[in-house]
């Protein structure tokens, strides 16, 4: 790093420092006036709540309260001028936001379940050998808490130094696989989305014996409200002002829930499901931002081939799951690009397959082949994904493998 290099970085490290540390108080005032006012409702003790009935009940409420822990993080280096961005091997960015919200996420899971594995996106070696963006990453875990003594409670495993802190990023690394407990962790999925003020999600799944059995997600720039229209646009005017911020949950076999994100206690959750149209020229498709990510131009032939008059919406992250889910969306194609042999990951999918299927939906391969999680980090077996409504699911995988002349 030249001097001049390392001097605007020094530079921009400390105007974020001040940025986090002034704008905290006011994040977490407009907050918590948001709750008041759009959320009357809030259950006693996340215990108490609709958790309870649940097969894992544990499980549920570790995950909801660390993912709304780690979307108060996110959420604050959203709003912050320089976000502290690398850029990893593989090109591709992360923030001082998902280094954050993946150690305060592990930190709760391994705090509740110590003996469960975890594959987590993000590993700490890049932070190791940049002083001043662990030093930003540690001021943020350290200062993240929920409004709730009791919820942090809950979650405990509190950190202990910026040390600790990258041991525990490093506890995700975990090989994954078909045995046994596995939690797949994306602190920030859609982090291009993150960082151009558009969709991003938090995510936490477990996955058991290969099935994926309990699925969060934190999407603190979609609506609160299940029933608003997918908002269109690439996302520069998307933002998590007042009425946004949504919590989406499932657990195998018992349907899926929305709830607003929240500070501190859940909120009353609502069952949420697809959307019951049983032609898929009414529907409302959505798809990736990034065209390098999934083929525009083949969803657009597909489109067309289906009658689908409404144009796409582009939405970055796992909030294009949560959205199909409750009936804002349609559909969700993620088709490979021609001539790219990206290999899906777990931590891409694990949450927002589960909550789609458990809202009335079905999700396959371009193959029609379900998603499978037993494989390690990647989805091997899998090629591009089919997320819709149940009832029209197979008239689009028709399609979808007319156009892309699938055997
Ligand atoms: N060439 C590629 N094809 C498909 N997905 C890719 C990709 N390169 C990166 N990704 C994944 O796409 C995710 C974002 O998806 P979307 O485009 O739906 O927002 C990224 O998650 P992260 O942002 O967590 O890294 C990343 O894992
Ligand atoms: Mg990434
Ligand atoms: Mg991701
Ligand atoms: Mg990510």
């Amino acid at each position: 790093m030249s001097f001049h290099t390392r001097f605007a970085f020094r530079f921009s490290t400390v105007i974020i420092v001040i940025l986090a540390a002034t704008s905290a108080p006011s994040v977490f005032h407009r907050l918590a006036s948001i709750s008041r006012q759009v959320l009357p409702s809030t259950v006693k003790h996340p215990s108490q709540s609709s958790t309870m009935s649940s097969s894992y009940p544990k499980e549920l409420e570790v995950a909801l309260l660390a993912v709304q822990r780690a979307s108060i993080l996110t959420k604050q280096v959203f709003h912050a001028k320089s976000k502290g961005t690398l850029t990893k091997s593989d090109a591709s960015p992360v923030t001082i936001g998902d280094y954050g919200a993946q150690a305060l996420i592990i930190s709760a899971l391994k705090h509740n379940f110590p003996s469960d594995e975890i594959v987590a996106e993000e590993e700490s070696t890049d932070l190791q050998q940049d002083a001043a963006l662990k030093d930003l990453v540690w001021n943020l875990v350290k200062e993240t808490k929920l409004d709730d003594p009791s919820a942090e409670t809950t979650l405990g495993g509190s950190i202990t130094d910026a040390e600790s802190m990258l041991n525990i990023i490093d506890q995700g690394n975990s090989k994954g696989g078909g045995k046994g407990r596995i939690w797949t962790i994306d602190p920030i999925d859609g982090t291009k989305g993150f960082l151009r003020g558009g969709q991003y999600a938090v995510c936490v799944a477990l996955i058991v014996d290969g099935d994926v059995k309990v699925g969060v997600l934190g999407c603190p720039n979609l609506p609160v409200d299940d029933s608003a229209p997918l908002e269109g646009g690439i996302g520069e005017n998307q933002s998590d002002a007042e009425g946004k911020g949504a919590l989406a949950s499932a657990v195998k076999g018992e349907g899926s829930q929305s709830r607003p994100l929240g500070t501190g206690k859940l909120q009353t959750p609502r069952k949420i499901s697809v959307q019951s149209i049983s032609t898929p020229s009414e529907a409302a498709f959505c798809e990736s931002v990034e065209a390098n990510h999934s083929s525009h131009g083949d969803n657009a032939k597909i489109a067309k081939k289906l009658d689908i008059t409404k144009p796409s919406v582009r939405m970055d992250s796992q909030a294009k799951y949560f959205s199909v889910a409750r009936g804002a969306g349609d559909i969700y194609l993620r088709l490979p690009v021609r001539g790219g042999n990206y290999i899906e990951k777990i931590w891409d999918h694990a949450a927002g397959d589960l909550i789609t299927r458990e809202s009335g939906g079905t999700v396959t391969d371009i193959r029609g082949k379900s998603l499978d999680f037993s494989q390690g980090p990647l989805l091997t077996g899998n090629t591009g994904v089919v997320a819709a409504g149940s009832a029209i699911h197979a008239q689009v995988l028709k399609v979808v493998q007319e156009v892309l002349s699938v055997e």
